[in-house]
């Protein structure tokens, strides 16, 4: 388990004074991926860089177990680094180094002899597919090859914390998926995983739980299936969000949420008959979250039915709904 309490990080130049993070606070439990959203400048880099020690913060603590990595002095530092595995964005490999000398360098840095080492890195190869190209240099291996490269290196130290920075937004979609299987795949009851990323398809794919990271603070949090089933929440309507559409669609406008089995019945329908109206749905969004299904519809009332009534009547069927209107909007990073 990863505690993460009310952590500060500030930087003070000659001409301006930042905190970029306020007061972050998380808890990710063993065996779970959690994932942080942020738009750009939300202090996502900065969040890693305090994570994985490589910057102290301000103030606050980050506690893996039992023990406070922000108390940690200068000569225990690089022990206390070793339980959080850290995944670039790009994966930082030594292009002079054989793929699996990459991989054992850790274990180099820590003092493991050689053959130990050696023999650790080829095992990690192999669980994340790359048992082929050990002896290779990473200039010849494509990007999705490269960070499973990275994460076997983020393995050797068997961290208790596996930290993944934008792990997939330099590569394309096919690729992207392959490596969010890997995560999956890597999941285990001795390791939490934190997935930080400005990529929804990632939080829906591979996220127990998510945070949104906003000026420096996490402004709202939970488990995937309870934000996503929030109409008013700001990650329901980024990660089951509605699509564009027409403005100028004659009516009132009323937004529809449901999840399950009810995600499948026809709850429009049946309101149409109960209100004795029309309603048209004018856009929504389904998506399956982990094992799920969402539904989050927009449909217009049409003039001369109470489109509150139409709200209560979805209620009464155990949907959430509101009208638009009295929605915030939601500009997705
Ligand atoms: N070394 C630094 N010195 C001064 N200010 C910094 C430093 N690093 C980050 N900041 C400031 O802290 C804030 C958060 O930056 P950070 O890079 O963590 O955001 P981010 O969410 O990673 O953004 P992006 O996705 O664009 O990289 C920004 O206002 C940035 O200018």
């Amino acid at each position: 388990m990863i505690t993460v309490t009310d952590l500060v990080k500030e930087y003070r130049t000659k001409r301006r004074f930042v905190r970029a993070l306020d007061g972050v606070s998380l808890t990710v439990p063993q065996g779970t991926i959690h994932g942080i959203i942020g738009h750009s400048g939300a202090g996502k880099s900065t969040l890693v860089r305090c994570l994985a020690m490589l910057d102290r913060p301000t103030s606050g603590s980050i506690v893996i177990q039992d023990q406070d990595l922000t108390k940690a002095t200068d000569a225990n530092l690089r022990r206390a680094r070793r339980r959080i595995g850290l995944v670039f964005q790009h994966a930082n490999l030594f292009d002079s180094r054989t793929v699996v000398s990459n991989v054992a360098y850790p274990l180099e840095i820590a003092g493991e002899p050689k053959a130990q080492r050696m023999e650790r890195a080829r095992e990690l190869l192999s669980l994340v597919g790359l048992s082929d190209a050990a002896e290779v240099y990473p200039s010849q291996l494509s990007g999705g090859m490269r960070q499973r490269v990275g994460i076997a290196r983020a393995l050797a130290v068997d961290p208790d914390v596996l930290l993944f920075d934008e792990p997939t937004s330099a590569l394309d979609p096919r690729t992207t998926d392959e490596i969010l299987e890997l995560i999956l795949k890597l999941r285990r009851p001795d390791l939490a995983t934190i997935v930080i990323t400005h990529e929804m398809h990632v939080v829906k794919k591979i996220c127990d739980s998510v945070s949104l990271l906003e000026h420096g603070s996490i402004v709202e949090s939970g488990p995937l299936t309870e934000v996503v089933s929030r109409l008013d929440g700001r990650l329901s309507q980024m990660l089951l969000g509605i699509p564009p559409h027409e403005d100028d669609v004659p009516g009132t406008l009323v937004d529809v949420l449901s999840r399950g089995a009810q995600a499948n019945q026809p709850v429009v329908a049946h309101t149409s008959r109960l209100v004795g109206a029309e309603l048209a749905i004018i856009a929504g969004s389904v998506e399956h979250l982990a094992g799920t299904t969402f539904s989050h519809l927009r449909i217009a009332v049409p003039e001369g039915t109470d489109a509150r009534v139409v709200v209560e009547k979805l209620k009464e069927q155990g949907a959430d709904a509101a009208l638009t209107s009295e929605l915030e909007e939601v500009v997705v990073p």
